[in-house]
C-alpha cells in the first residue's frame, strides 16, 4: 500500500512512496467526444496531438479539424492545450485560445467537435528517478526526476527520440545522457547542427557524404549518418533542415541505408536517431514548412524538457554545481534572489550568470542581468561595449517577439543571414 504525503487538492498529483521508491500519484484527465465515426474516449497520459491526421494520438474524424490541430500536455497544475496554427481555432469553455489550461470538467472544442473532460477512473503511479543526477544531467525537481526515469526507459530502446524544449533547457545534454545510458554507449555520438548550414548542398554532404567529383571540387567524404554507425546521431535544430533534404532523411530512417551524394549503391547503417528543436515542428508541419511524415518518424518517443521557470527547485542545485565547477561558491542571499528571476535563457543563462557572479561579483552580475542599460559612470570603453550589447539584445528581443520567434522571417526583416542571426541569439541566450 502506498502512503500519502501532503495531498494537495489543487494539483493533479501527490507525492507518495511506492515499493520503497518515491513516486507521484497522478490523476489523468479523460476526454470524451463524438465525431463522424461515433463516440470515443481517451485518457491523456502524455504529450498528445489532437487532429484529423491518422497519426494524431487523439484523432478526431471531423473535416473542420486541422490535421495537427492542437497539442495537449499534462502539467503539474492540470491539462494544457496549445493551438498548432489550426484553421478553425481551439476553444476552451467557448473562448478562442492559443494556449490555456482546461478547467476540471471543462470543455475543449476543436473545429465543430466538443471534447468533455473529466477525471479518469483510475489514478496512475509515476516513479521518480531515485537521485538528482542522470549521467551529465542534474535536477531535483519532480519534473526532472520524472524525466530522468523516462530517459532511463528510453535509453534501453532503439526508437527515434525527438526532444523539444526552449533554448538553453539542456536538450543536447539530454541527447548525450540517452546515448551514455544506452547499449550504444561505446559507439560514436555524432552531433549535427542543422542550423549551422543554410545551404542545402552543404547539409546534404554533411549528413550523407559524397563521392569524389560528385560536384565541382568535391572530395570523397563520409557523412554523419555513416560516422554514427553503431552509435547515436544527434540532429540538433532539426526544424532548420531544408525541405529539399527531408525526403532523403525520411528514406534513410525507413530503410536504414544511405547513399553518398553521387553514389548509386546504398550502404547499410545501424544508427539511433535523436533530434531536437526549440521550434514547434507540429506547427511547421501544419504550414508544410516541415514534413508531417518525417516529424512522426523522428518523434516516435517525444521528450519535453521543461523551461527552468517551471522547475525553480532546480536553481540552487544547478547554480552550486556551475559555481563549484569553476572553483567558486555562491552566498545564500544571491541564491535566494536567483530563485525570483525569470531565466528566459534557461539553464544556459543561469550558467553564464553564475560565471559572471564569480568572476565579477554578485552586484555586477545582477546589474548586468536586470539593469535596462549600463550606467553612465563607467569607463568609456566599457560603457560603449555594454551599450552595444544592451542595444543588440533589445533589438533581437523585439524582433523575435514581432515574428513569434520564427527565425527565418525575423532574419528576413533584419536583413541578416539566418545562420548569423542564430549565432547572435545564442550569444544573448535568447
Ligand atoms: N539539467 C542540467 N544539468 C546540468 N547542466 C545542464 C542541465 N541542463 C542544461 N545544462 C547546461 O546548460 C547549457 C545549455 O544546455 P544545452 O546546450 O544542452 O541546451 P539546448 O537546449 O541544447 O540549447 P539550444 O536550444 O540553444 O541548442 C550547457 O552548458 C549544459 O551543459
Amino acid at each position: 500500500m502506498a502512503d500519502e504525503e501532503g495531498a494537495n487538492e489543487s494539483s493533479i498529483e501527490t507525492l507518495i512512496h511506492d515499493r520503497g521508491m518515491q513516486a507521484v500519484r497522478r490523476h489523468h484527465p479523460r476526454l470524451r467526444w463524438t465525431d463522424a465515426s461515433g463516440p470515443h474516449e481517451l485518457v491523456v497520459r502524455d504529450v498528445s496531438i489532437v487532429g484529423s491526421s491518422q497519426r494524431a494520438q487523439l484523432r478526431v474524424d471531423d473535416r473542420t479539424v486541422s490535421r495537427l490541430h492542437a497539442e495537449l500536455e499534462l502539467k503539474p497544475d492540470g491539462l494544457w492545450v496549445r493551438d498548432l496554427g489550426s484553421r478553425n481555432g481551439t476553444f476552451v469553455q467557448d473562448v478562442l485560445v492559443s494556449m490555456a489550461r482546461i478547467p476540471d470538467n471543462g470543455v475543449l472544442r476543436v473545429g465543430f467537435t466538443q471534447l468533455a473532460m473529466d477525471r479518469a477512473p483510475e489514478d496512475a503511479v509515476v516513479h521518480l528517478w531515485p537521485t538528482d543526477r542522470f549521467g551529465p544531467l542534474i535536477g531535483t525537481s519532480t519534473a526532472l526526476r520524472e524525466l530522468f526515469a523516462s530517459l532511463a526507459r528510453i535509453a534501453a530502446t532503439d526508437s527515434s527520440v525527438f526532444i523539444q524544449g526552449e533554448t538553453g533547457t539542456g536538450k543536447e545534454l539530454v541527447a548525450r545522457a540517452i546515448h551514455d545510458a544506452s547499449p550504444r554507449r561505446d559507439g560514436p555520438f555524432v552531433v549535427v547542427d542543422c542550423a549551422a548550414m543554410s545551404e542545402h548542398r552543404l547539409v546534404e554532404v554533411e549528413l550523407f557524404g559524397c563521392v569524389k567529383g560528385a560536384f565541382e571540387g568535391a572530395d570523397a567524404r563520409e557523412g554523419a549518418l555513416e560516422s554514427a554507425h553503431g552509435g547515436t546521431l544527434f540532429l540538433d535544430e532539426i526544424g532548420e533542415l531544408p525541405l529539399a533534404i527531408q525526403p532523403k532523411l525520411l528514406r534513410a530512417l525507413d530503410s536504414r541505408e544511405v547513399k553518398r551524394v553521387g553514389e548509386t549503391t546504398a550502404r547499410t547503417i545501424d544508427v539511433r536517431f535523436v533530434s531536437a528543436s526549440h521550434r514547434d515542428l507540429q506547427k511547421m508541419a501544419n504550414t508544410r514548412a516541415f514534413r508531417e511524415d518525417l516529424y512522426f518518424r523522428l518523434a516516435v518517443l517525444p521528450v519535453r524538457v521543461p523551461p527552468l521557470r517551471e522547475r525553480m527547485e532546480d536553481i540552487p542545485l544547478l547554480a552550486s554545481h556551475f559555481a563549484a565547477r569553476i572553483g567558486g561558491a555562491l552566498e545564500p542571499p544571491l541564491l535566494e534572489e536567483m530563485s525570483q528571476m525569470p531565466w528566459f535563457g534557461n539553464v544556459r543563462e543561469l550558467r553564464n550568470f553564475v560565471e559572471r557572479a564569480i568572476a565579477l561579483g554578485a552586484h555586477r552580475a545582477l546589474d548586468m542581468a536586470t539593469t535596462p542599460a549600463p550606467r553612465m559612470e563607467t569607463a568609456y570603453k566599457e560603457f560603449r561595449e555594454r551599450w552595444i550589447e544592451f542595444g543588440e539584445r533589445e533589438y533581437l528581443r523585439k524582433l523575435l517577439d514581432r515574428h513569434g520567434r520564427q527565425v527565418a522571417s525575423a532574419a528576413q526583416e533584419a536583413g541578416l543571414d539566418r545562420t548569423y542571426l542564430y549565432r547572435l541569439l545564442r550569444k544573448h541566450t535568447l
